[in-house]
């Protein structure tokens, strides 16, 4: 399952000494074996077994800390560990550890834990941000994420079992004092469940409680109904395995809705769960509970976090859709700063396109947040044939970039009508009777131009200033004597015709491009449509024939004249279709539309009021001829406006396949500023038409 590996992944249950690589340990080993502290050849066979009961396990980690505990070591397994991850498209870590305390070797619990942190400063193949800002300093290594793997890394530090109350405590202050530089972020309770009592930990765990620091506990890894009913009063903000679960535990763990980290090859090989298909994953998936999937000790269970994705979609039919979402969704169970976590979701939404593209056209509309979900279904053994629905791959909602975004939803995609609205009056008609069809107003005046073009060619006219067009009325005019020479059926064949309606198929053309997940051949088919446009409109201007034509479709100057059919076809497929992809947000395309549509509406209103509510027929409500058409000049708001849009529009396209978090975060800024420039113009057009209505709305005499 080659996309599982590309998938990004978060671990957030992850024991540092359980997940040595095998050839590290029996490197070690050897060198113990050869200074003659251990002997090899017993220790090879324990750490080569596979199938191991659970007190085995801890058999076996009490012989990895003989390997490993030394400063050196430390620092050695703690990078192969988290470039291990990293290289396995890990994007978040939650890596824990029991800071050990050894006299022998002048080890303190802190030596041990600086011994960590000199292990994720020295990971190379992958960049790493580790350590968040500290009061005097930002330690945090390249991590641009984009030529090379990067991981967020984050320690949990775990109290064994076997500890006493003090020396918990010690651990709890520990993490208090190494939280001040970032990278601890909080405590676990781990250990053989068999040994140690509960009441042991609890003045250390509610210490680190009130201290704000985050607290997962490994609960009902055996059966022990008081202890996991003691754990869950506690209100963890995670638990482990929680594989000796009754009713009553189950009942309360869903309604304090306590993540759940699983760990299916360390249950099924310690155990604790008899057979796969009885694992309560599938329990806790179907009541939309919130779970992650997670190694434990992937060295010593011999797996990895790709294999208990595989493992897991293997076992209960997750299609790669819901394993995506359920990997989505372990962001909101970290014990990351707010910033990690928007990054997160970053990463996720712009994950790479091999692995994901055929994800992102999830309509998010129809799925509800996972963990924030106000009921949970009712529990059931096993998974349902047919999947459930799930998180959102794209909860824009949840994106926040600033502390007013979380009031706002972040917008994304371009606003494609920025006209005034007595210039939609004018110019929102494409269609025209004439004769005995329908014309393209566009099309006739194209050919206009043309035959304008070729007579003055003919005449030899050096300039047509004089002949000037500059409103539909002249411009009406001269089509007359377009059709004298030739009728529109022929005047239709011909070179701007040709791209003209050229340009009109490309819209569902484009549409069918971005449907299919065709960016780039759809951003270049983008790109010679408004080329095309803008050529059509400079030559205009080089030839000097200043009409509505002639001014038609500068996307830098303004959108006033070209929002015809052509326009509204085009861009209408392409926004369209990018909101169907995921890759505008429809809020944004919504807004426009409500804005236009309001836009619309009231200058429809107008010119019922202008026309004293009194008009033959509908042509002669729209038909501005005789009226007075403004030459609007474009506002500069409206061509920054336009700007970002189409930048937006290009960027918004070419995110899926050339994108990063950093181009990610970008493009949702840019939505801002189109959200904010249309506004703007809106409001600044709005000043404009309660100036100018009276002219441009009364129907000269
Ligand atoms: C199998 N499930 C498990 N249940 C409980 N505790 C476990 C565990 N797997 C690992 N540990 C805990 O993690 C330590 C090893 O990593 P560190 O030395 O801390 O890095 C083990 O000694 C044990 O205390």
């Amino acid at each position: 399952m080659e996309w599982i590996n590309s998938l990004p992944k978060i671990e957030l249950h992850a024991h540092l000494n359980g997940s040595i690589r095998d050839s590290t340990l029996l490197e070690l080993a050897k060198v113990l074996g050869e200074k003659g502290v251990i002997v090899f050849a017993d220790v090879e066979d324990v750490i080569r077994k596979n199938d191991r009961s659970l007190s085995e396990v801890f058999k076996l980690f009490d012989l990895i800390h003989k390997i490993t505990t030394d400063h050196q070591t430390v620092t050695r397994i703690t990078r192969e560990v988290v470039e291990d991850f990293a290289l396995e498209n890990v994007v978040y870590l939650e890596l824990r550890t029991t800071p050990k305390r050894n006299d022998s070797i002048g080890m303190s619990k802190r030596s041990y834990m600086e011994a960590v942190l000199e292990g994720l400063r020295s990971v190379s193949e992958v960049d790493t941000d580790f350590v968040t800002e500290s009061n005097s300093q930002k330690i945090r290594n390249a991590c641009d994420g984009v030529r090379r793997k990067k991981i967020y890394v984050r320690l949990l530090l775990s109290i064994d079992r076997r500890e006493t109350t003090e020396s918990a405590m010690e651990t709890v202050k520990l993490a208090l004092e190494m939280r001040n530089v970032g990278v601890v972020v909080g405590i676990d309770l781990s250990g053989n469940p068999l040994v140690g009592e509960w009441s042991t930990f609890l003045p250390a765990l509610q210490f680190a409680k009130d201290n704000d620091l985050y607290i997962t506990l490994h609960c009902g890894e055996v059966p022990n109904s008081k202890e996991i009913q003691a754990m869950l009063d506690f209100k963890p903000h995670r638990i482990g395995h929680a594989c000796f679960f009754e009713d009553d535990d189950w009942e309360k763990l869903k309604s304090f809705r306590i993540p759940v980290e699983i760990c299916l090859t360390s249950n099924i090989i310690t155990k604790s769960i008899s057979s796969i298909d009885i694992h309560h994953f599938a329990d806790l998936y179907n009541a939309k509970h919130p779970l992650i999937i997670c190694t434990d000790d992937f060295g010593v269970f011999s797996t990895s976090l790709c294999n208990e994705y595989a493992l897991a979609v293997r076992s209960f039919g997750l299609s790669k859709r819901e394993a995506f979402t359920l990997a989505r969704s372990a962001i909101d169970a970290t014990f990351a700063e707010d910033e990690v976590k928007q990054q997160l979701m970053l990463i996720f939404d712009s994950a790479s396109p091999e692995s994901l593209r055929k994800l992102a056209a999830i309509n998010h509309r129809k799925t509800r947040p996972f963990f924030t979900a106000a009921s949970a279904a009712p529990s059931g053994g096993t998974v349902s044939p047919i999947p459930p629905s799930f998180l959102p791959l794209f909860p824009h909602f949840s994106h926040r970039l600033s502390p007013l975004s979380k009031w706002f939803v972040p917008l994304r995609g371009p606003l494609f009508l920025s006209s005034p609205p007595w210039k939609l009056l004018q110019s929102a008609t494409p269609l025209h009777w004439r004769g005995n069809g329908a014309v393209f107003r566009k099309v006739e005046a194209l050919n206009i131009r043309l035959d304008r073009i070729r007579s003055r060619t003919r005449l030899g006219l050096q300039s047509a200033a004089s002949n000037v067009v500059t409103v539909d009325r002249n411009l009406f005019k001269e089509e007359d004597g377009s059709r004298e020479n030739g009728g529109i059926m022929e005047s239709f064949v011909n070179v701007p015709n040709m791209i003209s309606m050229a340009r009109l198929v490309s819209g569902p053309a484009l549409w069918w491009m971005i449907s299919n997940e065709m960016y780039t051949p759809a951003f270049v088919g983008l790109a010679v449509s408004g080329a095309s446009d803008w050529l059509d409109g400079y030559m205009a201007r080089r030839m000097k024939i200043d009409s509505v034509v002639g001014s038609y479709l500068d996307p830098l100057a303004d959108k006033v004249e070209s929002f015809d059919l052509l326009c509204v076809v085009l861009i209408g497929c392409v926004a369209l279709a990018m909101v169907q992809k995921d890759l505008l947000h429809p809020g944004l395309v919504g807004i426009v539309v409500f804005r236009d549509v309001a836009l619309v509406g009231g200058a429809v209103y107008l010119r019922a009021l202008n026309l004293d509510w009194k008009w033959k027929n509908w042509s002669d409500f729209f038909n501005l001829d005789g009226a007075s058409p403004q030459k609007v000049k474009p506002l500069f708001i409206s061509k920054v406006n336009t700007v970002f849009q189409l930048a937006l529009v290009a960027g918004a396209l070419l995110q899926p396949e050339f994108g990063n978090p950093d181009t990610q975060t970008w493009i949702t800024y840019l939505s801002w500023l189109v959200a904010s420039t249309t506004m703007a113009s809106t409001a600044a057009y709005g000043a404009q038409y309660m100036k100018k209505k009276p002219i441009s709305m009364i129907k000269r005499s």
